[in-house]
């Protein structure tokens, strides 16, 4: 678990948003996203592109991704070149249907020099890659997160966006299915109401416990609850560190078993105990 990311908070900016851009500077989100898709207008998609890509060195060493607009697009192409020459963190790309398209996004950065720290995210935002995430998932070693894409699957769902997110779960749950058999990081999506903070909190509580590594944001003010929330609190770490002595106590003295306040302790929640205690250090460094 050396070397653990935390990926509490990632905010989306808009690419052609000058503002957005150098205020994220001064943010503490764990990565960026920079946006050259939904966020950015047609008639403004290559002043953006440019912008982004002469940005990427700004940011401190936060993981900064740039997110592409999809490979049915007229920008696909272009986009991808430029991203492959600035060499960020990742490539976020939308609407990945298949294996087939991660190949295509793989050979394509392969082909143009793109460095090969830098990575593929891979957004599943649609009905036909909730039916292939594993595909999508396995594709390529370069896929190292997946990013829920929660608007774009309502809308293709014909769902409404409701608190609890009822018409949504069968896809979430599948998908974490899939990043958790598959090794990936996945984070959850985007809450629309930047007014609503009891309703955003809620939210970033329900992703927390469903298991994502963290969520996608579109406004600074969301960054600090999120954070707080997909943290380890002070006692989940206090919870941790006494399940891991207790167990090694019970190893030493010849058993498998231990309990803490209670409740029984195995091995599995050892290592449970373990990631947890490497993402507050990965946090706190
Ligand atoms: C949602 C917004 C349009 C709200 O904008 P606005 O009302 O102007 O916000 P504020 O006035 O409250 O802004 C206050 C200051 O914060 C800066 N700001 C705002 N948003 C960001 C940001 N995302 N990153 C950095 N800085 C930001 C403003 O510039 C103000 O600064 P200052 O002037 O110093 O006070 C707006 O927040 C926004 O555009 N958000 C991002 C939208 C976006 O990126 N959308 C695309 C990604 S989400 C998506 O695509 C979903 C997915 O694909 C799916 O299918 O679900
Ligand atoms: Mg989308």
């Amino acid at each position: 678990m050396t070397g653990m990311k935390p990926r509490r908070s990632v905010l989306y900016m808009p690419g052609a948003n000058e503002r957005a851009l150098e205020k994220a500077k001064t943010l503490p989100a764990d990565a960026l996203i920079l946006d050259l898709e939904d966020a950015v207008a047609p008639d403004a998609k290559d002043a953006a592109r440019e912008r982004v890509c002469g940005a990427l060195g700004d940011y401190g060493s936060r993981e900064v991704a740039i997110r592409v607009n999809g490979l049915e697009t007229e920008w696909h192409e272009a986009d991808l070149r430029a991203a492959a020459q600035a060499g960020p963190a990742a490539v976020v790309v939308p609407k990945v249907n298949s294996a087939r398209d991660v190949h295509a996004i793989e050979r394509a950065l392969e082909l143009r020099g793109a460095p090969q720290e830098t990575k593929i995210w891979a957004m599943l935002e649609t009905p036909v890659a909730m039916l292939h995430a594993e595909e999508i998932a396995t594709a390529s070693e370069r896929l190292t997160v997946l990013v829920m894409g929660t608007n774009d699957l309502a809308k293709e769902l014909h769902a409404e966006l409701v608190p609890g997110r009822a018409p949504l779960l069968g896809g979430l749950s599948l998908c974490l299915l899939v990043a958790r058999a598959t090794g990936k990081v996945i984070l959850d999506g985007v809450y629309n109401d930047v007014k609503d903070v009891a309703g955003f909190e809620a939210e970033c509580l329900q992703g927390k416990q469903f298991g994502f590594d963290g969520k996608t944001l579109i406004h600074p003010g969301q960054i600090e609850p999120c954070n707080r929330v997909f943290a380890p609190s002070a006692e989940e770490i206090d919870q941790a560190r006494r399940v891991i002595a207790a167990f090694e106590e019970a190893t030493a003295a010849g058993r498998g078993v231990a309990t803490v306040d209670g409740k029984m302790i195995e091995n599995l929640h050892v290592g449970n105990a373990q990631r947890l205690l490497a993402l507050a250090e990965a946090i706190e460094a």
